[in-house]
């Protein structure tokens, strides 16, 4: 019963190939690719894969892009599914004006995180308020409050973003990244800080905010390529968990094959 999982972001795809379609599944491989290669999947990282019994992706870099992954899926007899927002999965609650028009990754990470919030409840405690931060290509801060109602996020440039915004946008800033600083003294330690210091920022103000409005101290979930980049710099105590959106798309498919 081989569960493939597939995350479809904007710089990369990645994907990981677990021995059952429930949380816990020990992973048998996995791997990321730019998109720019994922027309050589069936013949390169995916050859010789055992055949996955089950799939279910989520994918945000659009149709054409799914439809050429779909291309790849066909080396294997699986269906391909991708994650369509509901209202309601795995726990949690989509607040978005449209639910089905939140990113399909925001989501399942949300599901993802929620699972994490509930494992962590001790005996005869409450589950916690959660921030979900990844950072990708854009960045995202999405608040989960107590009972798993996703409350709403922010989106706001990843680091790659905002540096090739500058870099394009004026004619002295084609440097290289530096070093996250207090008080930078050179322009590539002041790229580096103030991009981080942007989205550092950003998520220390929804972590406030959250507080203030659960009266509780959030758990903080970081993932997304780019985390370990934001890692050194927010004095919140967080969680790197690169596995998030596998983990929400193990939980999601094990939920649809309960049904
Ligand atoms: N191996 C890598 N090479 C280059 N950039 C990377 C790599 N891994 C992560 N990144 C950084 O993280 C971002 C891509 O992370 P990822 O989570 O795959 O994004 P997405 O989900 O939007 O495709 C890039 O914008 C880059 O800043
Ligand atoms: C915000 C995103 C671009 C993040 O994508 P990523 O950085 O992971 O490639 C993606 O979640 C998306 O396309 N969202 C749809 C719009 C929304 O969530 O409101
Ligand atoms: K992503």
């Amino acid at each position: 019963m081989s569960f493939l999982a597939i995350d479809i972001g904007n710089t990369r795809l990645k994907w990981a190939l677990y021995a059952g379609p429930q949380p816990g599944s020990p992973v048998l491989h996995q791997g990321a690719v730019f998109l720019e290669t994922i027309d050589d999947l069936a013949d390169g990282p995916w050859k010789g894969l055992p055949e996955p019994t089950t799939m279910l992706g989520c994918d945000v870099a659009g149709d054409a892009v799914r439809r050429r992954v779909e291309e790849q899926l066909e080396l294997w007899d699986v269906e391909p599914r991708w994650v369509v927002p509901g209202t309601h999965d795995g726990g949690v609650t989509n607040g978005y004006d449209h639910p089905n028009r939140l990113g399909a990754d925001r989501w399942v990470s949300l599901v993802g995180a929620r699972r994490r919030v509930l494992a962590e409840v001790g005996p005869g405690g409450t589950p916690r308020p959660a921030l979900v931060v990844m950072v990708g290509t854009a960045v995202t801060v999405d608040a989960l409050d107590a009972e798993g109602r996703f409350l709403g996020g922010l989106i706001l440039p990843g680091f790659g973003m905002m540096l090739r915004a500058l870099e394009l946008g004026t004619a002295g800033l084609k440097v290289p990244t530096g070093d996250v600083v207090d008080f930078p003294t050179n322009t590539s330690d002041a790229l580096m800080s103030g991009g981080s210091s942007a989205i550092a920022g950003a998520i220390e103000r929804q972590h406030r905010k959250l507080m203030q409005r659960t009266g509780a101290e959030p758990l903080l979930y970081m993932t997304g390529g780019a985390a370990v980049k934001l890692a050194p710099i927010t004095e919140l105590r967080f969680e790197t968990v690169d596995s998030l959106i596998f983990d929400g798309l193990l939980a999601i498919q094990a939920h649809r094959l309960a049904l």
